[in-house]
């Protein structure tokens, strides 16, 4: 049996073989595309499996390159077997490109050992965290109207793409498990989280060794690299991105002169440090969606609040999506303006009141304290509306992790003296198994943990918003 280490290193020198490589030097040995910049380790913090530098390196540098022959697309897949190519093109009527990159994705997947890009396909994760594989207890288990809803949409388009794509597979002939909705739901999760972007198929591409790089959320580095290439991910593409052209990524992207996918360091990086790359701008609940974790410090993060629909009227000058809180607490530039315009009596919005919520000043001192009461009551209202307090989520996270614990072997009895949604999980999923998990409960209780762990970040969002605005109402009166 080869162990992972092995595979990882037959994997590099496949690779390395197909021209990827790590170094401008072509002369470079064919026995790994790594070594000269970067190399695969395990980062438990951010994102286990990743790139590391191998030696220090300057922001703008190229650290990788994959010729386009090594690239997974549709295309690529479609060349390489007839089969495919006559079935995918009798079926025009798939709904999306990333629906004929799963179906393609899944085929290749059923060859096995045959297929080109086996050395590649068999270090693909095997379970993904997005939501779109969330059970109802997981999806359950967020709390918040918007992101149960969320969750909702991803699994039920998940399904109906999967439904559309049914016969196609079986036309196909693969075997019951690559036609499976599980299969699917792999297959969408992968092309999910790990595309790059190409100016050929708006479904991306899979890019071997390229896509072992972990995520690093944009910061104010990202507006002023302008000497490295332009970059998209797949996401972003697909407009799941609002950011502006003026905020457009810079890590790497596809290279027509030098027909490869070119990835450049976003920072200068010491040696030994995991090598990042910025997939785009997304809050906590889109990494979710789309990627299957969350980052405690996000400064994309944004947190949204019911608010009436008349405050919507109001606020035609800004987006509605430009009302809400930031992870640290402070209301957004627009939330505060609508709001400071909204607490004024119809009658006394004139010019000059106009004027100054357009400046983003304070109108008077009366009306920023009815703003500040109003943000925190309506945050403290939200948060008394939930099921769970910030502080039993952070005992919930405890007993998870307890469960989790694989040195912890759990007694029934002892699961017994946990809050009542941890018990209500052993009840549902009943499988609690000489004290431990089987491998399928343990992605379940993953799963779980990031719900609760997203849900508690953004409760936390909410609490430190009350603690700006008591701040403010300290200075005001
Ligand atoms: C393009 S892959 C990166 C490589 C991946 N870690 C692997 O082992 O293949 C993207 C996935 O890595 C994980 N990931 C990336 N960045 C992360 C981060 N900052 N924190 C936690 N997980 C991260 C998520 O599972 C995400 O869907």
């Amino acid at each position: 049996m080869e162990t992972e280490h092995q595979t990882m290193e037959q994997f590099l020198r496949w690779a390395a073989e197909l021209g990827v490589s790590d170094s401008i030097d072509s002369s470079q040995s064919h026995d790994s595309c790594l070594g000269h910049s970067l190399s695969v380790s395990d980062f438990p913090l951010a994102g286990g499996r990743g790139l590391g530098a191998v030696r220090e390196l300057r922001k703008g540098e190229l650290v990788l390159k994959v010729p386009r022959k090594a690239l997974l697309t549709t295309e690529s897949m479609l060349a390489k077997d007839d089969n495919l190519r006559d079935s995918i093109n009798l079926h025009p009527s798939l709904s999306s490109t990333q629906q004929r990159l799963s179906v393609c994705l899944l085929y290749e997947m059923s060859k096995g050992k045959s297929s080109f890009w086996y050395p590649y396909l068999f270090h693909l994760p095997r379970d993904y965290d997005l939501l779109a594989t969330f059970g109802d207890f997981e999806k359950q288990a967020l709390q918040v109207e918007d992101a149960v809803w969320a969750a909702e949409k991803a699994i039920s388009k998940s399904l109906s793409e999967w439904k559309e794509a049914v016969t196609l597979m079986k036309e196909l002939d693969l075997k019951p498990k690559f036609q499976s909705l599980h299969a699917w739901n792999w297959a969408s999760a992968t092309i999910s989280s790990r595309t790059l972007h190409v100016p050929w198929d708006s479904a991306g591409c899979l890019c071997p060794v390229g896509d072992l790089f972990n995520y690093d959320a944009p910061g104010d580095d990202h507006l002023n690299t302008s000497q490295t290439a332009n970059s998209t991910t797949n996401a972003e593409e697909a407009g799941h991105v609002t950011e502006t052209q003026s905020e457009r990524l810079t890590d790497g992207g596809f290279d027509g002169d030098a027909n490869a996918y070119c990835l450049y360091a976003r920072r200068n990086y010491q040696l030994g440090e995991q090598v990042l790359l910025c997939y785009g701008t997304y809050t906590n609940l889109e990494l979710l969606e789309h990627y299957g974790f969350i980052l405690e410090e996000n400064s994309n993060d944004k947190v949204f609040i019911p608010l009436e629909t008349t405050l919507y009227a109001l606020a035609s000058s800004w987006p509605k999506d430009s009302l809400y809180i930031h992870q640290d607490g402070k209301p957004s530039f627009a939330l505060v303006s609508t709001l400071r315009l909204w607490l004024v009596p119809q009658s006394q919005r004139d010019k000059s009141v106009m004027r100054l919520v357009y400046a983003g000043s304070q109108i008077s001192v009366k009306n920023e304290v009815l703003v500040m009461k109003w943000v925190s009551e309506k945050c403290r209202s939200v948060l008394r509306d939930l099921p769970t307090s910030l502080l039993e989520d952070r005992v919930i996270l405890q007993d998870i992790d307890k469960l989790q614990d694989p040195e912890l072997c759990l007694e029934q009895r002892e699961a017994e003296g946990f809050c009542s949604e941890v018990r209500g999980f052993l009840d549902v999923k009943n499988h609690l198994v000489n004290g431990g998990f089987c491998g399928k409960m343990n992605r379940r209780v993953s799963k779980w943990r990031l719900s609760v762990q997203w849900r508690l970040r953004y409760k936390r969002t909410l609490a430190d918003c009350i603690s700006y605005c008591n701040e403010k109402l300290n200075h005001l009166i």
